[in-house]
């Protein structure tokens, strides 16, 4: 188990400054902006914000797979791993489309991370690969099968299982639940949510789907105009005054989430208290 040993709430991923900046034919093409954000343990953090605002780029900085042009990122305290079986160490990344290795049955795809590692012995692995995949509630009679031969839900949940693979306390996921049926989504939250409070993960969350926020998030960041606008709880997220907000909130499809947020489906750590609530602006 690699989690290191904290304070709860303490600060596990601090983003300063941030600048991406990509080169472009039609010239540097600015995602994102000075952006602040800091996430803490224990939390599940949504980032929401409309199409190209640099939410999946946020998610390839935190694991490294991008570099600030100006600023800083940093993962319990240092700069993030290359992509490697080490930096899996720290965090797990679920990608939007799952992507297992076609050429590898189940167990092999959960274990690949570790395998990569070369430290411990093929038993072990193995091992450790079956108790994640009756981690994510899938049988071991699964092990052998060939992803072909998966369904989509349960492709997801052997990615899920392999981005768990090395205890990272760090879970990023990209868009979770997209591709799924509503009861298909509804039994992968429940699952996120039970891995959440049994493991103590800290999550962060790319979400376009409005159940999948408010059945998850202890906190929302909105990205726009290249950095975090507001970070906090639904109402105070909804309390700011942006376009993006009230479209993405209040238009049609968002009247939901207002409808969920007084009937009181939001979980009260996300709808927060009803006065005025502090949220945090250009997050910090
Ligand atoms: N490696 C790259 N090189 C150049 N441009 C890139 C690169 N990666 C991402 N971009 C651009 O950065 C912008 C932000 O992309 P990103 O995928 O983070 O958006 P997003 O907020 O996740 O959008 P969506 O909600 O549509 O998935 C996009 O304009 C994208 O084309």
């Amino acid at each position: 188990m690699t989690f290191t040993p904290g304070a709860a709430g303490a600060p596990l991923v601090e983003i300063r400054n941030l600048w991406t900046v990509f080169q472009t034919p039609d010239g540097d093409q600015v995602v994102h902006r000075d952006l602040d954000l800091t996430i803490r343990r224990g939390e599940v953090l949504s980032l929401v914000g409309g199409s190209g605002t640099g939410k999946t780029v946020l998610l390839r900085q935190i694991l490294g797979l991008e570099h600030p042009s100006k600023g800083t990122v940093s993962v319990l305290g240092r700069a993030p791993g290359q992509f490697s079986a080490k930096a899996a160490a720290n965090v797990g990344m679920l990608f939007q489309h799952g992507a297992l290795f076609s050429a590898f049955n189940v167990l092999d795809n959960i274990a690949f991370p570790l395998r990569e590692l070369k430290v411990l012995p093929d038993e072990l692995i193995r091992d450790a690969a079956l108790v994640k995949l009756q981690m994510v509630g899938l049988d071991p009679k699964h092990a052998t099968k060939s992803p072909a031969d998966l369904s989509g839900g349960m492709i997801k949940r052997v990615a899920l299982a392999r981005a768990l693979i090395m205890d990272p306390p760090l879970l990023l996921l990209d868009e979770p639940t997209a591709g799924l049926d509503p009861e298909g989504a509804d039994g992968f939250c429940d699952l996120l949510r039970g891995l959440h409070r049994e493991l103590g993960l800290t999550v962060v969350m790319v979400t376009h789907d409005l159940d999948t926020l408010f059945d998850l998030s202890t906190r929302i960041a909105v990205l726009a105009d290249h950095k975090v606008i507001v970070a906090g709880t639904a109402r105070d997220v909804i309390a700011y005054p942006h376009p993006f907000i009230h479209e993405y909130f209040l238009g049609g499809r968002g009247k939901r989430a207002m409808e969920a947020l007084h009937d009181g489906s939001v979980p009260a750590s996300l709808a927060g208290p009803a006065g005025d609530a502090p949220a945090s602006h250009n997050e910090r």
